[in-house]
Formats: C-alpha cells, structure tokens, sequence
C-alpha cells in the first residue's frame, strides 16, 4: 500500500492541504479559501474555527480526491501563518473571541510605550525580534486584558493560548503544543536558551499557565482523533510558513537563501547553529528543531511584493491579470528613468518606516504604462536586494545563490533583473509548493518515512537558473539611484498615522 505524507500549509487568506509521496512528488492539493475580518481600521482579525474547518475540509477533500485512505497517510505535517494569535477555553475547545492576525495594527501604542520605556533591547537580546505588534506578545495580552474573565481564567489554567499550529495541533489530537519556530515569533521565546524566558513573560504581563509545551519541529506530537479521518494519523512535523519554505528549499546550511515572492516578500538566510544578532533591522529567529540540533535564521520582509503588481491591476487597472505585467513591461526596453517605491504601507525591514509613502518619480514626457509596469517588478526586486545587502552585512557569509517561490517568482524577467541586481544566480525549483514540502520534510523524517535530511535535500530540483548578467558598476549605479527613490518616500505621512 503506498504511503504519503499529508502536509497542512495553514496561511493568512487560505488553507492548503497537499500529499506528496517518497519522492517528494506533490501527488494532489485542494485549498479553501476563509473570510478576513477588518473590524475598524487597522485590525484584521480571523475566526478561529473558520481556521479550523476550512483546514479539515481540505485535508479531507484532498484525501478523498486523490483516492488514499487514512491509513496510507504516514503522517501529518503543519506549516502556518506565523505570529497570529488564538485564544481558547482548554475544555469546550473553543476559541474565547477572534484570532488577532498578525497583520493587526491595534497593539502598536501599546508597543511604541515598551519601546520608549527602554524594553526594545531586552527584546531584540532575547528573542531576535523587533519590538512590534507584528508578533503575538502584545495581542495575547490585548486579548487577556480585554476579552470578559479572560485574565481570571487563564490564570486559573482554563484557557490555552496559541499560535496557528497550535490550535490546528489541539484540534487535531488533543495536545497544547507549539514548535520552536513558531514560538520564537511569540516575543515571549528566548531563542537562545530554546525556551519561554520569564522576563518576557513578566513585561508582557502573561501567565505561564496558558502557554503551549514546546516541541521540536519534527517529532511525533499525537495522532489524529479517530473520527477526522476514519482511523488516527500521526502528526509529527510543524513549523512557521517561512521556516518550513526555507526547509522546504533545501536551505538547510550556512549562508543558503530563499526568498518567497508572494503578496510580500519574505528573504531568509540560514544564520547556521547560533542566532546572529542583526544590526541592520532584520530578525533572528528559530529555523526548526531536528534530531535536538536547533538551526536558526535571519528574515528580512517587505511589504509590498506581488502585491505591488496587484496594484497595477486593481489600483490603476493598467493590466488585467497579475501574469499580464511581464509583457506590460517588456514593450519598453527599461524603466525610462522611472521608479515606483511600493511604499503603500510604509517600508518594512531594512526601514521599518511607517511614515513612509508610495512614490512614482522620474516621469517625463516620454513615460508610459509600460514603464510604470517595469518599475513595478523592478521594485520588487530592488527591495529584495536591500534584503539580501543587509543579511551579508550581519552575517558576513557568502551567498552563491537564492532560490525562488511563491506567485511572482514565476515571472522570468522579474528573476532575471532580481539576478542582475543580486549579482548571484536566482534559482527556481521544480515543485514551488515549498511551505508544503518542508512541512512534509519535517514529519517524515520524524518518523523515518525518510532517513536524512540528505536525503530529503537530494529531491530538491532546480526548474530554471537566471544567471547574473549586469556589470557590476551597473547595479552599484542602480541600487543608489533605487536608495535616492526610497529616501524621497521617507516619513511622508503625517506623524501618528503608522499602519
Ligand atoms: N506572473 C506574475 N508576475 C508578477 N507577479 C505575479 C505573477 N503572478 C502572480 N503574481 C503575484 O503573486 C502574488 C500571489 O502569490 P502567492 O504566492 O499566491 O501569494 P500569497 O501566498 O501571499 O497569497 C500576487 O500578489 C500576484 O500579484
Ligand atoms: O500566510 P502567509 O504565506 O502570507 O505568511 C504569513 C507569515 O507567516 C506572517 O509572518
């Protein structure tokens, strides 16, 4: 009987459930796609059960659809939207009010008055991360302060709090569990101990009792309620979307790189067996947790990736579908001296400017939809380099290569810029669905379903290679008439409207 791996990639507008087989071979996927929530501006919230079910329909549909059966399933591996935060009572199983997405802005004040009361350093010390409402510190307090009883009852041991593979890990078996890589988005994980720190906990004002035992990122954590899928499924693998993507990637040593090309980008670097404390407002966090070795990683992200060429399709409607802009932007031979700085909502790492402000600047007479088009992708590479500039800074290793996922990364002439500007080979895989396949990665090998993380690596194929062709005064050139752009974007909005 042929045996999968079923990997559950839990994300911030769907959830995906994917089978691969002993090569790596993707061999079905079905995905729902669940409603978003903006209650008041600059809050985003989740149902949590929405989470839930839209992840067990799939899981089941794919199941179904592909004609395997719970016992050929070897075992279940998570891959989730990081940093989102769930609160539920331990014994109905039911969430105590919305998931606070990570895109939620409504804890900003509250981390802004921990800044300027001196805590950022302790912060970045411990945890590799800015001090920000991104992660889940500030929203689970936001939620024990302001959700009726709720900070009695997590105090009493009745509530559980948890990040996205938490809850899916709770309903799926029981257990109140989180990985390494997830905690170490909470804020509230020392990375360098590979455990909760009480100092966190005491400053974000959380209770030890309502927090998830950590567990490595690929280790049998429980198996499945019976009646999910007809006969229990071991769940053995879980980590962050990001994280799993690296490992998905083959990004499994020092100075590989992965960067995903989705809404926003999201550039790691594997930083080796040591967190590497950025300098240039990047963040150090867990990789995963294999075999009792923790591997950790730099992350820079920006913004506006993909979802600048959303822009150009739904803001200015200069294109139809997002695939329409390669040809929008091969009509001209280059940008025409135009830049477009996605600055929609601020700038993200290595900036961090909230105040920042979208700018189109260079247009003459001469300027046209195609050049805006260019100046579109090229943006999206631009911000990656920065990235990439930055993460060599604090980690001063070379980097011989960075390979390619997510929507945008099918769009050849955005790699092959991306190459040009990086000055090293961009390299797309075979199977994109990376998240899913680290995911899988991680719980097989949990399980011995594979050997090695050599050989896992090995099922790693390259579809296409973008080789660097620019000289390389051209792209210094480049990059510091890009650097001119982003400065006049700088501090745009008006002091107190941060998003
Ligand atoms: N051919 C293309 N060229 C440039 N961008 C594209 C192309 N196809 C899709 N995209 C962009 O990729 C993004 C979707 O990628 P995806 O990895 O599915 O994102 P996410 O997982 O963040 O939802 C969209 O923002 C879309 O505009
Ligand atoms: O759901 P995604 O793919 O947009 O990923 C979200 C990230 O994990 C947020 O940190």
């Amino acid at each position: 009987m042929k045996q999968y791996i079923l990997a559950l990639d839990q994300g911030t507008t769907s959830s995906r459930a994917i089978l691969f087989d002993h090569d790596g071979s993707l061999c079905g996927s079905a995905q729902h796609e669940f409603a978003q929530h903006f209650p008041v501006p600059g809050r985003v919230e989740h149902d949590a059960s929405d989470i839930w079910t839209s992840q067990l329909a799939c899981a089941r549909q794919v199941l179904r659809e592909a004609g395997v059966s719970a016992a050929q399933v070897a075992a279940i591996g998570i891959a989730n939207q990081r940093e989102t935060t769930v609160l539920w009572d331990r014994k109905s199983g039911e969430a105590v009010a919305p998931a606070i997405v990570w895109q939620d802005r409504r804890t900003a004040d509250a981390c802004e008055r921990l800044r300027a009361d001196g805590h950022a350093a302790l912060v970045q010390q411990a945890t590799g991360l800015e001090l920000d409402a991104y992660f889940s510190a500030t929203k689970l307090a936001w939620l024990l302060d302001n959700v009726a009883g709720a900070r009695e009852r997590a105090c009493r041991g009745e509530l559980a709090f948890g990040t996205v593979d938490s809850w899916l890990a709770f309903k799926l078996t029981g257990r109140h569990v989180t990985d390494v890589s997830n905690a170490s988005r909470t804020m509230l994980f020392n990375i360098h101990d590979v455990a909760w720190d009480e100092r966190l906990l005491t400053l974000f004002n959380v209770p030890p009792e309502v927090l998830p035992q950590v567990v490595s990122s690929s280790e049998v954590v429980g198996h499945t309620h019976a009646d999910l899928f007809g006969s229990p499924v071991t769940v053995s693998g879980i980590a962050g979307d990001q994280q799993a993507a690296t490992f998905g990637q083959a990004c499994h040593s020092q100075g590989m790189v992965k960067n995903t090309y989705g809404t926003g980008c999201f550039m790691l670097m594997h930083a080796g067996a040591q967190a590497v404390a950025s300098h240039n407002r990047l963040l150090a966090t867990v990789g995963w947790r294999v075999g009792g070795a923790t591997d950790y990683l730099l992350e820079g992200s920006v913004f506006m990736g993909g979802a600048t060429v959303q822009w150009l399709r739904d803001g200015l409607g200069i294109i139809e579908k997002s695939c329409d802009v390669e040809e929008l932007a091969l009509s001209v031979p280059d940008n025409g001296g135009v830049y477009l700085v996605p600055a929609f909502a601020g700038l993200g790492a290595p900036h961090w400017d909230p105040y920042a402000r979208g700018t189109l600047i260079g247009m003459t007479r001469g300027s046209g939809r195609g050049h805006v088009a260019r100046a579109a992708l090229e943006a999206i590479a631009y911000q990656s380099a920065e990235l990439l500039m930055a993460m060599q800074k604090d980690a001063a290793i070379p980097v011989t290569e960075v390979r390619a996922d997510g929507g945008a990364a099918r769009n050849d002439l955005l790699m092959q810029f991306q190459a040009d500007l990086l000055g090293v080979p961009v390299v797309r895989p075979k199977v994109t669905e990376t998240t899913a396949l680290g995911a899988a990665w991680l719980a097989g090998l949990a399980i011995g379903f594979w050997e090695s993380r050599e050989e896992v690596a090995a099922q790693w194929q390259a579809e296409k290679q973008f080789e660097p062709l620019m000289r390389e005064d051209r792209r210094r050139e480049l990059m510091a008439t890009w650097a001119r752009a982003v400065e006049r974007s700088r501090g745009w909005a008006p002091s107190g409207s941060g998003v």
